[in-house]
């Protein structure tokens, strides 16, 4: 595993003026951009001005594009899809999501042995992404079999259950939170979440995050989870990998400074391009900076990179 690269101190966040040569001198530093979905390209299911025409400019400019969501609930092939609805031409080894990136660092770093099985708090993306790695689990969408006020008789040590997964789950119940409380007592039980988002940002208003999910657990329990979402860096190692991507060459482009702009510093990406059309605030972006955790520069909208 790659360690956290230091920081030296950083100049303050700076507004692009969407000058052509400005821009064009910043896009020309970078090989690959990696773009945060929600909030950058879309908010919910409306697609954000020019982007695009935004990325359409930067394939014809040689550049490798990687989209790093933490969103769990889709799996890759419906991101990809989703992608496709908005005429954007995405494939599925482009897009890289927190469940695919829990899924592999299971199947692939950990090496989760034969005969044991993961139980899910999440929807169709975890459970798409663990199937599709060979990872037996239980839970996730499927209803307990048991009738929730019977859960105390169904709590407890299961020697078949290696780890438990959490991510967003819009259905989480008193009852599946029981179970995996139960399973976690267990210290050789992983607590593995794909992401600890504490909001997830849909249609402007911003409800509980995949983190909330995990949070009752963490209460419970006293373990915290390993993530596998930005801002770890699990993650970066894990696309370091699949696309054999040079830090030093590679510009994370975000809205929220905790999951997307942390995730670049943290991982000593050459760049940082925050935009304002989602979570983090200029005024949050600015006072950011002043701690050093700020982007290099910021736009209104990643439309405003066409100049
Ligand atoms: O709670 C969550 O899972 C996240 O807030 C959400 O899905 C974020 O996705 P991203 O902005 O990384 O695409």
């Amino acid at each position: 595993m790659g360690s956290e690269v230091k920081t030296t101190p950083r100049a303050a966040p700076r507004k692009l003026t969407g000058k052509k040569q400005e821009i064009d001198e910043f896009i020309d530093q970078f090989e690959y951009f990696l773009f945060d979905c929600d909030g950058v390209l879309w908010q919910g299911d409306v697609l954000l001005p020019k982007v695009v025409e935004t990325l359409d400019m930067l394939r014809n400019k040689g550049k490798k594009l990687v989209f790093v969501t933490n969103n769990s609930s889709k799996s890759r092939e419906a991101y990809s899809k989703k992608f496709a609805k908005f005429g954007i031409p995405v494939s599925v080894d482009e897009v890289f999501g927190s469940s695919y990136s829990t899924a592999v660092a299971i199947s692939r770093v950990y090496r989760m042995p034969p005969g044991k099985r993961v139980f899910v708090i999440g929807e169709e993306g975890v459970e798409h992404e663990l199937a599709a790695e060979g990872i037996p689990f239980f839970g996730g969408s499927a209803p307990l079999p048991f009738p929730d006020d019977e859960v105390a008789e169904h709590v407890g040590p299961d020697p078949s259950v290696w780890a438990v997964v959490t991510g967003l789950d819009r259905k989480i119940s008193y009852a599946k939170l029981a179970m995996a409380g139960g399973y976690l007592r267990d210290p050789d039980v992983h607590f593995f979440a794909t992401n600890t988002d504490s909001t997830f940002p849909t249609h402007g208003k911003l409800l509980p995050g995949a983190g909330t999910c995990s949070a009752p657990l963490i209460l419970m329990t006293g373990r915290t989870p390993t993530s596998f979402g930005k801002p770890s860096l699990a993650m970066m190692e894990s696309i370091e990998r699949k696309y054999s991507l040079d830090r030093s060459k590679a510009c994370m482009v975000g809205d929220r400074l905790n999951t997307d702009i942390k995730f670049g510093l943290k991982s000593g990406l050459k760049g940082t391009l925050a935009v304002l059309t989602g979570v983090s605030t200029e005024a949050e972006i600015l006072e950011a900076g002043e701690a050093g955790e700020g982007p290099d520069v910021y736009l209104d909208c990643l439309g405003d990179l066409l100049g």
